[in-house]
């Protein structure tokens, strides 16, 4: 399934948030968006859920989910949202429940092997890491058989050591599933490590200044710190603008 962001503008009272945005989303790609503070990228991911509906404009389905999704488009949030008195097996059984299936364990075992987490099924999320919760809400989101992940931010309550380890780990994954996502971040060099297209929006009112489109393979990509160095010509005046600007109240 394919996703087709059609002239979306979106507006909270007079603040306009998001101006006149057309992307797709391929099936089997990861599309990174980046863009300067409060430009409205996580309200973009929001959108594209349908948590909220747009002012103007519109997200279309493009094509059938996965057969056997039971949720289309399946959030990766930074703060890992676990259930700290469930295991990491029952995390993952919380994304099922409202769901009647024949085979839940065989279904949480199956996303655990394949995120390698077979072996922490009954840990509690106080016994692991900030990277080994995030890899469990990863699999949780995977439980599902999503047409789309929509991560927030999902490496940057991490420290520098385990994004790298978790951003080999997506990495991984995408060899082995080539799952769609799209992957809202601040960080540049995760965006051209992840990034088969990287969406570069302007400062609120968020507008797509360009879309980068990087053709290495995920596998061999090092820091490509010319890509880096072009996305952040792009926007290092209106980040710094961002950044100076005044917070209201
Ligand atoms: N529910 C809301 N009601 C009113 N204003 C909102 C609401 N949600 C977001 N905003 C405003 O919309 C703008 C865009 O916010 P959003 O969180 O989408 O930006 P962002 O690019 O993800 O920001 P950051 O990079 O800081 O995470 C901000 O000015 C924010 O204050």
């Amino acid at each position: 399934m394919d996703l087709r962001i059609e002239g979306l503008t979106h507006r909270y009272g007079e603040t306009e948030v998001l101006s006149g945005i057309d992307l797709d989303i391929p099936s089997g790609r990861i599309v990174c968006i980046v863009g300067p503070s409060g430009c409205g990228k996580s309200t973009l991911l929001r959108m594209i859920g349908g948590l909220e509906r747009p002012s103007a404009g519109a997200v279309v389905q493009v094509g059938p989910p996965p057969e056997g999704s039971l949720n289309p488009l399946t959030y990766v949030f930074q703060d890992f949202a676990l259930l700290p008195w469930r295991s990491v097996a029952g995390n993952v059984s919380l994304a099922l429940e409202d769901h009647r299936l024949v085979d839940r364990a065989g279904r949480i075992a199956d996303v655990l092997a394949r995120t390698r987490l077979s072996d922490f099924a009954h840990a509690l999320p106080r016994q692991l890491s900030g990277g080994m919760k995030q890899r469990v809400a990863i699999a949780r989101a995977l439980a599902v058989d999503p047409a789309v992940m929509l991560m927030d931010e999902p490496l940057s309550a991490l420290d520098a050591q385990t994004r790298e380890l978790l951003m080999d780990d997506l990495v991984g994954l995408w060899e082995r599933e080539r799952f769609t996502a799209v992957y809202v971040t601040h960080n540049l060099a995760e965006a051209v490590r992840l990034g088969h297209r990287v969406v570069v929006l302007s400062r609120r009112p968020g507008r797509i200044r360009e879309i980068v489109e990087i053709d290495a393979e995920l596998s061999g990509r090092g820091a490509m710190e010319d890509v880096q160095a072009h996305l952040w010509g792009l926007m290092r005046d209106e980040a710094r603008a961002a950044d100076a600007e005044l917070v209201d109240g």
